[in-house]
């Protein structure tokens, strides 16, 4: 473990004790599961995507995220002025770029509010590539690519930008260019939910509101691993693990996730 990085079951603690607000600006078919995963495992999301209000908004925030998956111009407009106000307001962000592979539009639009410079990059590995430059094998908001296979690309994207950078899929990696980790465990139920992406990413700004990004990045993806690995023992299907998934989210303790083995550090 890396001398200064927090660990998750201290980020859980903190996330608890502060209950940060966390600014959303997400999908449609998203808000209400990020909500309920923010919620759950201890943040106050509030889902505001107005161009009139997100330059207010976004400063009295602990942190804000930037989802891209039913994006339109008047979208891509406040999400681009709430980005500046939170950067002008030191207030880190998360951009998830949903099926950013799959238009022109979509690729550009990742790329303006990249150059933005978020704190957390998010995405499943096709969108990663495609960040990147590369083309992929994504199919709508899935990804077709493995994460090994976008590793050496989010590494690239981390150097480049100084964004921690997050792949995730059935073993997520995560990077900040100079640390790289992996973190296993999870549910092959979590492909099968929409919107679980969507949500990890509004967990992320929930942490980056209280440790710094590479150690909130982790401390969401290890917390998704552990609610995963529980809820699937708790439930018998799709529909029955995403509400199984928030009650681990929910009722996992801190030593848990310090006991629990996804974690690895490369
Ligand atoms: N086959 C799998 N087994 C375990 N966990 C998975 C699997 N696929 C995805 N996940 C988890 O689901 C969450 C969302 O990841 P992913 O499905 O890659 O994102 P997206 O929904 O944006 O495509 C992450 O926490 C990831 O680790
Ligand atoms: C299905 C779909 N279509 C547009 S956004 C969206 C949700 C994608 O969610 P996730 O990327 O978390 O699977
Ligand atoms: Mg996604």
């Amino acid at each position: 473990m890396p001398d200064d990085f927090t660990p998750p079951d201290t980020a859980l603690t903190r996330l608890r004790e502060s209950v940060p607000l966390v600014h959303c600006i997400t999908n449609y078919v998203a808000m209400d599961l990020a909500a309920n995963v923010l919620l759950a495992a201890g943040g106050s999301p509030a889902m505001v995507h107005a161009e009139e209000e997100v330059a207010d908004f976004a400063p009295i925030a602990g942190a804000l995220t930037i989802n891209t998956g039913t994006l339109s111009p008047p979208w891509l407009r406040a999400m681009e002025a709430a980005a500046d106000a939170a950067n002008g307001a030191g207030v880190p962000w998360v951009l998830d770029p949903v099926a950013n592979f799959a238009t022109p539009y979509r690729r550009d639009a990742s790329q303006r509010l990249l150059q933005r410079k978020p704190a957390i990059l998010r995405g499943n590995a096709s969108e990663i590539l495609a960040l990147a430059g590369q083309s992929g094998a994504g199919k709508g908001a899935d990804s077709g690519d493995t994460v090994e296979a976008a590793e050496d690309a989010a590494r690239a994207l981390a150097r480049q930008t100084g964004a921690v950078v997050a792949v995730t899929g059935p073993v997520d990696f995560v990077t900040d260019d100079t640390r790289a980790a992996r973190v296993a465990g999870g549910s092959d139920r979590m492909p099968k939910v929409t919107a679980m992406g969507c949500s990890q990413a509004g967990l992320m700004g929930g942490f980056a509101a209280v440790v710094p990004p590479l150690d909130a990045a982790v401390a969401a993806l290890v917390l998704f691993a552990e609610a995963g690995t529980q809820g699937e023992r708790a439930s018998q299907g799709p529909g029955s693990f995403r509400v199984a998934f928030l009650d681990a989210l929910a009722g996992i303790t801190p030593e848990e996730l310090s006991n629990a083995a996804h974690l690895t550090w490369l």
